[in-house]
């Protein structure tokens, strides 16, 4: 978020634009929390994640009466266009807000979850699995030396990005995605199967398994409690919870920030409105922000074969039934 904060700022004024920020996003513009922000602002924090104008969720912004108080704030500072830095709901709101004020809307992709339709990649979501893998390396040394079974739950939110990725990275025996749990969801019996059957096959020895947030009822926790209790298998639930949305940002995020700010300065200097600056196949573009949330960014299907299928230690032809 400071990098991509940094960006705009230094790109309006490189351009001759003042700029303001509201602190605390949406919440911030409600009440009207406004300070001047200039290039001696932003020196120096594209290091640090997090915002130095914080950030809020703020469930009132999606009233009507909100978005026009909003407007009036805004148009109170003469101001004549917003960047809102964040993830679809960010983008929602900024669309919400482009119903009832005249000033122009850009939206930046900010989000560990990598949710959002239109760009490949959005900020933060290189840092988040990053924390993550590491996290199952580590988790790896103790999984091995114990011959023990690791459940370890990620975010994304409601997609399967940083559980595969982070998966794919890290070497993890299995994975229980969002997008793969619609399509065949997973059952115990077959989850038991599958860890005994890798036993079998390699021995005794680690089973990591990446668990997705809202994807399991009670999740690592109470899956972790069951394969010990009913299928004494030995086994640690591990969380990583806000773990994965803090630290020092990957050189992709810093660098992915600092573009997609600038490009969002740009985009607005070009009279474009209700787009997110995006970037795909390497190109600059602009994104509609109602596709952003409208649309499904997939898994990529081909990283997800390999994974599922190519890396799975026990091959399809040779399961059984009860496999999954
Ligand atoms: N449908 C909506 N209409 C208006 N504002 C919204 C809407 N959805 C979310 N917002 C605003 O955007 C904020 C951020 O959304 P949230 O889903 O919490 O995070 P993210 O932007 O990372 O997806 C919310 O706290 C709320 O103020
Ligand atoms: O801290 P909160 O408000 O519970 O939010 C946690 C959620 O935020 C996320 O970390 C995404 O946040 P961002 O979109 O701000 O990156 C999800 O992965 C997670 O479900």
């Amino acid at each position: 978020m400071n990098a991509a904060l940094r960006a705009v700022v230094l790109a309006a004024d490189h351009y001759g634009i003042e700029t303001i920020a509201f602190r605390h996003g949406y919440k911030g513009l409600l009440e009207n929390d406004a300070v001047p922000i200039v290039a001696k602002d932003v020196l120096h924090i594209l290091q640090y994640s997090g915002t130095i104008i914080k950030s809020a969720r703020c469930q009132r912004f999606k009233e009507v009466d909100a978005a026009k108080e909003a407007a009036a704030n805004l148009d109170s500072h003469a101001i004549d266009a917003l960047v809102v830095i964040g993830g679809d709901g960010s983008f929602r709101g900024a669309d919400h807000l482009a119903n009832h004020w005249q000033g122009k809307v850009i939206g930046v992709p900010g989000t560990i979850d990598n949710d959002l339709y239109g760009t490949d990649m959005t900020i933060g979501y290189a840092t988040a699995v990053n924390i993550a893998m590491d996290a199952l390396d580590k988790i790896r040394d103790t999984a091995d030396a114990m011959d023990r079974v690791f459940i370890v739950e990620v975010m994304g939110r409601d997609a399967g990005f940083i559980g595969l990725g982070s998966a794919m990275a890290a070497g993890a025996e299995r994975m229980i995605l969002p997008e793969l749990q619609k399509e065949k969801p997973l059952t115990v019996a077959a989850l038991v199967k599958h860890i005994q059957r890798v036993q079998e096959i390699r021995g005794e020895g680690s089973y990591v398994m990446v668990l997705s947030e809202h994807q399991w009822p009670g999740g690592a926790v109470s899956l972790a409690e069951q394969l010990e209790a009913e299928h004494h298998l030995p086994c640690r639930p591990c969380l990583l919870g806000h773990i994965q949305r803090g630290g020092a940002p990957a050189p992709a995020d810093r660098i992915l920030a600092s573009e997609l700010g600038v490009h969002a300065v740009e985009l607005l200097l070009a009279g474009e409105h209700r787009v997110m600056a995006g970037k795909r196949a390497n190109e600059r573009v602009a994104v509609p922000l109602t596709d952003t949330w409208q649309k499904k960014n997939p898994l990529d299907q081909n990283l997800l074969r390999i994974q599922h299928e190519i890396f799975n230690p026990v091959k399809k032809n040779r399961r059984t039934k009860t496999d999954n």
